[in-house]
């Protein structure tokens, strides 16, 4: 190729559509968490179908375009013998969403145990953490002042992390949970797009 010809290339290449980055929204959390719940609740799913999940058994994945976004969430399942596999989704994560059910206090010490692990792991060092504390339709469910003590969130040092109380039954808390998802990944990825309004 001639040395025009290859400016000329390069020029031209300055105006083709670069192929559009896809973001991994990675959901943890005990098993019963209401993680299924939420990626239906995010993946607009009808009401009918949010209502009938039961407990997941392989991962699933869904892709979609959330605030201008192209994302694809990763919903998998939080049973004893299955976190086991959680490490293998950490490589490709851009945020985490870490779900825990505010009405069960006994199990936020082993959320916290799950949690801890989770982010001891280098792969995870750089990404955004939200924890949404679900469930809070629910009698008895703990504030996220409680949960962000029991979960010892304050220690959490540099990374940035953002706690939000919401129901993925009721419909409530997610969109301004996911706005913190979207602006994560903003900050996180130098993302160069504009930021999207939020409305
Ligand atoms: N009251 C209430 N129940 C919820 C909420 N979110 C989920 N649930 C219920 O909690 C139960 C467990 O929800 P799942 O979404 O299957 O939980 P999961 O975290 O995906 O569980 P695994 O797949 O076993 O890891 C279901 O009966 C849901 O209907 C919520 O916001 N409020
Ligand atoms: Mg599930």
């Amino acid at each position: 190729m001639s040395n025009l010809s290859k400016r000329v290339n390069s020029f031209l290449a300055l105006f083709r559509k670069k192929p559009e980055q896809e973001f991994n929204l990675l959901i943890l959390g005990l098993n019963h968490a209401g993680k299924t719940t939420l990626a239906a609740r995010i993946g607009s799913e009808s009401e009918e179908a949010i209502r009938s999940i039961t407990p997941t058994t392989n991962q699933t994945e869904k892709h979609l375009r959330f605030k201008k976004l192209k994302v694809c969430m990763r919903d998998v399942s939080g049973q004893w013998r299955m976190r086991q596999t959680w490490h293998t989704y950490y490589q490709e994560a851009n945020v985490l969403i870490f779900v825990v059910d505010s009405t069960d206090a006994f199990r936020l010490a082993e959320a916290r145990c799950e949690l801890c692990d989770v982010l001891l792991d280098e792969r995870l060092s750089e990404v955004p953490l939200l924890i949404l504390a679900n469930k809070q339709d629910a009698l008895g469910a703990l504030p996220s002042a409680i949960i962000t003590d029991l979960l010892g969130l304050r220690q959490l040092g540099g990374r940035l992390w953002h706690i939000q109380e919401c129901s993925a039954l009721g419909n409530d808390g997610i969109d301004v949970s996911m706005k913190f998802g979207t602006e994560s990944i903003y900050i996180s990825s130098n993302y160069t797009f504009p930021m999207p309004d939020h409305q």
